[in-house]
């Protein structure tokens, strides 16, 4: 006879099993793969490791495509412009870390092939539209040809993933980094853009200064954007990408005559180099018809394909749109020329260099400056909150000093198309350098707004103090899934930094967007009160 703790045993053992089976199995991740612009799905049960990654591409696009691959990167935002490169399970790890805690079953990758297997289309990818049907048998096919005219079970059409239809049935395109986005919550907008009704700032100490005419741009934002759409998947949409073009190439000649705008120089000389970002070098630029100075950022374009020439092109014309903003907190436009081997841009030349330059050189900035700056930051984003823009990518790297040590916003509106360009031939420009600053809600891909400037000044205020954002020591997929998963920021300030500090910079690194305070808000602090700023000459 069985003893008595045989039984309980064997009791104990049926209960175990009988809530394992009853246990509902670990929901099913769905994941996107774009190469060479052909996007394709699978579905795979959790846990995911990298190895079921890299078999996942090989089912989906072929053995051969597998072994040309170079980077798979992880898509965060919605308009792209956040990409992190994933290479072991413990990026993945964090990954699909991150989609849980946004509750969210599908992960969006992006494959950049080695320079020699370069396939002739390689676009950006916009599929965060996921209406699309997906099949989920990527599991099972082995497919060599990614050129096949019938495509594979797990594809994805184009169509499904590039547009939406507003309720004016324009094409509204979710890529638009820099360009303006209605925000529901925080402001009232039409959805067709062309009227807007803004947040009424009549008492702002802004208001009197020069105000854009908000609703001419948001027009031109729409239509920019419907260009690049046109530069993406879809070879049937040239046509209307040309014809998006062509209108904001007409509304770009028509502006020049409706705004003061800065001439572009047509007879200049290059002078010695300033700098170099992600995407260029920086030269001087000296004006020979003017005698003046310039700043010229050349942007290499040399070998890209039709597709992202669309994209350069449209870039350029919208930089000669982004001259009219005009603000003295805002590094002023002077319009942008394409040859065959260069996008050059033409810029305001502030002779101080950038806020992270003086970091680097002089080390972390008082709190006295760092209020100035502040101060001057948020100045240069009221206006452009103003006038409908988002800036995208505010960072010390993006903030120039003139020689009196004031400052201005700079790379304004170009980071998203800039990524898109530079894609093919520098995969990680740009994405790397910014994951640091980026704001919960873009890692999540759900909203895109004004805000998120705001969530970047925190940071970049941690930085003028410290001399690097919150989690500076973590690689940037890391910093991302801290961002995404902490309630709030890590870091430490110098024990000399004031609460009122302190507690601004916490304000801006409201985790909830809905909480977060406006730019206009924010110039309104207390911490800014002071008006006896350092200055060898205050504006
Ligand atoms: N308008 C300008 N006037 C004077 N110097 C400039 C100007 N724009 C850029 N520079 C110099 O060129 C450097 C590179 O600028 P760039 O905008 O290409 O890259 P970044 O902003 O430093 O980095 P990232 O490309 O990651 O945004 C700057 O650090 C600065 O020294």
């Amino acid at each position: 006879m069985a003893n008595q703790s045989d039984v309980l045993a064997a009791i104990q053992a049926n209960l175990q099993l009988a809530i394992q089976r009853s246990r509902p199995p670990e929901p099913a991740k769905t994941l996107k793969f774009e190469l060479d612009g052909q996007v394709r799905a699978c579905c795979l049960p959790k846990p995911i490791t990298y190895s079921d990654l890299l078999k996942c591409i090989q089912n989906l696009f072929g053995k051969r495509a597998l072994s040309s691959i170079e980077l798979t990167r992880c898509v965060f935002s919605r308009d792209d412009a956040l990409r992190l490169p994933i290479t072991n399970d413990e990026d993945l790890n964090k990954v699909l870390a991150i989609s849980d805690a946004n509750g969210s079953n599908k992960l969006n990758f992006f494959l950049t092939r080695k320079k020699t297997h370069a396939m002739s289309r390689v676009v950006s990818v916009n599929n965060h539209d996921d209406s699309g049907s997906i099949s989920d048998d990527g599991q099972t096919l082995d497919n060599d040809d990614t050129s096949v005219d019938s495509p594979p079970p797990g594809t994805i059409a184009p169509q499904k993933r590039r547009t939406k239809i507003n309720t004016n049935n324009q094409k509204v395109i979710s890529k638009d980094g820099g360009l303006f986005i209605p925000e529901a919550g925080d402001d009232t907008y039409s959805s067709g853009g062309s009227s807007v009704a803004s947040r009424d700032s009549s008492g702002s100490e802004h208001s009197s200064r020069r105000r854009l005419r908000t609703t001419s741009f948001a027009r031109l934002s729409a239509s920019s954007s419907a260009g690049s759409s046109g530069s993406g998947v879809n070879t049937s949409s040239s046509l209307s990408q040309a014809n998006s073009l062509e209108s904001l190439r007409s509304q770009c000649s028509c502006s020049s005559h409706q705004y003061k705008t800065p001439r572009t120089p047509t007879n200049w000389k290059l002078g010695r180099q300033l700098g170099q970002g992600a995407f260029g070098k920086v030269y001087l630029c000296y004006d020979v018809d003017t005698g003046s100075e310039l700043a010229i950022k050349q942007i290499s374009i040399r070998g890209l394909n039709s597709e992202t020439t669309q994209e350069v092109k449209i870039l350029e014309c919208e930089i000669n749109i982004f001259k009219q903003l005009d603000h003295e907190r805002i590094v002023r436009y002077h319009g942008a020329l394409r040859t065959d081997d260069f996008l050059q841009i033409f810029m305001e030349f502030m002779a101080g260099g950038s806020v992270r330059e003086q970091i680097l050189n002089y080390g972390a900035l008082t709190e006295q400056l760092t209020k100035k700056y502040t101060r001057q930051i948020l100045e240069g984003l009221v206006y452009l909150h103003e006038n409908h823009f988002v800036h995208r990518d505010i960072k010390c790297a993006n903030i120039l000093r003139d020689v009196s040590g004031n400052i201005k916003l700079s790379d304004f509106g170009t980071s998203r198309r800039l990524i898109a360009i530079t894609n093919q031939n520098q995969p990680d420009s740009g994405t790397i350098g910014t994951a640091h600053w980026t704001a919960p809600e873009i890692i999540r891909g759900s909203i895109f707004g004004r805000k998120a400037d705001i969530w970047s000044l925190g940071c970049t205020i941690v930085e003028m103090l410290t001399t690097g954002p919150p989690w500076q020591n973590l690689q940037p997929i890391a910093a991302i899934f801290h961002i995404a998963t902490c309630e709030k920021p890590e870091y430490k300030l110098p024990s000399n930094v004031s609460s009122l500090a302190k507690e601004f910079i916490d304000t801006c690194l409201t985790k909830d967007y809905n909480q977060r305070p406006t730019a206009l808000d924010l110039i309104r602090h207390s911490f800014l009160d002071n008006p006896q700023f350092p200055s060898s000459s205050s504006p």
